[in-house]
């Protein structure tokens, strides 16, 4: 989609000039007529790192996500990408050259080859990258003369993925990249978004798979009711959660009466929740000490990116609930 609907406020802000973050974003809004989804964004992308934005359906990602790609006009607010700004047209029809967005779904021309498409594309970029390097990228070498209409649905999300590497795109959208694909190729193409960020791509990724965003991710936020609720680092995000980590041993064959404060039975497992191990480890072990109980299969399970988003998310709604009832 072209950018016609990016008249209003927003098209007329002047961008900054920024080449450490390849996205600078403040006070973002944006209002479809029904008030805003969009409620003052600041979004700051540091050049060369894996960015990931989460949020629950209807949060604003799709709506942020497209301002920033230029593809949507915002109501207000100043934006900057790679130093231009998506909401002026000439600017835009520049960063077209310089992003890539992969979307969920694209339509490509069913009669046309792999190597076909892949060659027309690269003609329109001054440097693109070369058919063989990029087949091999994504793994589609064998698939290079596969018409279109004869890809699998994982085919055609890396054929996506080639069309938009072909022309070294400086940034790049991922909307959901390894959805619908097999292990191996989910993989392969975790390992080339890492590959592309070290070799200086900036990456904005939208994923609801958080391991993939705990993996990839150098930085996330997230984002729910149109404001950004939590921003850091995945490591930082879990550290800063109440999500618990699980400390679990296997049944001893004591009372359920008897075991530790705090603990629980489940599968054959004893199962303590924490949010201090190494207290809960050295209770255990003074606990088991006393009940001449033997600890065995001791594991201990930090909180996940997934639970600490899911706390996250629980206790922004628990604030919500408690602010309407106020
Ligand atoms: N074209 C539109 N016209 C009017 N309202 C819209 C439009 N697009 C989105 N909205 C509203 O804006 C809000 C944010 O929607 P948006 O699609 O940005 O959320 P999202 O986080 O991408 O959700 P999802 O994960 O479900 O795709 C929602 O309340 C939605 O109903």
């Amino acid at each position: 989609m072209h950018p016609s609907d990016t008249a209003g406020p927003g098209g007329t802000a002047s961008a900054a000039t920024s080449t450490d973050h390849a996205i600078d974003a403040s006070g973002i809004t944006k209002d479809y007529g029904k008030g805003d989804v969009l409620h003052g964004i600041d979004y700051r992308v540091p050049t060369g790192t894996v960015s990931a934005l989460l949020g629950p359906n209807g949060a604003g990602k799709t709506t942020l996500i497209e301002i920033l790609e230029g593809h949507r006009g915002r109501t207000s607010g100043r934006l900057s990408v790679l130093g231009l700004d998506p909401g002026d047209r000439r600017d835009f029809a520049r960063l077209r050259t310089r992003m890539s967005v992969v979307l969920q779904q694209t339509v490509l021309e069913p009669g046309l080859s792999v190597r076909d498409i892949l060659r027309r594309h690269a003609s329109y970029h001054p440097d693109p990258v070369g058919l063989d390097e990029i087949l091999d990228q994504v793994d589609l070498t064998a698939k290079r003369s596969a018409l279109v209409k004869s890809l699998s649905g994982g085919q055609l999300r890396r054929l996506d993925l080639a069309l938009a590497l072909t022309g070294r795109p400086e940034l790049l959208f991922l909307d959901e990249p390894t959805t619908g694909l097999d292990p191996v190729s989910r993989r392969r193409i975790r390992a080339l978004v890492s590959g592309l960020r070290d070799s200086g791509t900036t990456v904005v990724l939208t994923s609801h798979d958080l391991a993939e965003v705990q993996e990839l991710a150098d930085r996330v936020d997230v984002i729910r009711d149109g404001a950004f609720l939590a921003t850091g680092t995945p490591d930082e995000l879990v550290r800063s959660s109440s999500a618990f980590t699980v400390v679990e041993f296997a049944d001893p064959g004591v009372a359920a009466d008897r075991l530790p404060d705090g603990a629980n039975l489940v599968n054959g497992r004893v199962r303590i929740h924490t949010d201090d191990q190494d207290t809960v480890v050295r209770d255990v072990q003074a606990w088991a000490e006393r009940e001449k109980a033997t600890i065995s299969g001791l594991t201990i399970v930090p909180p996940t990116l997934d639970d600490a988003y899911l706390a996250m998310l629980d206790a922004g709604a628990q604030k919500t609930t408690s602010g309407k009832a106020e």
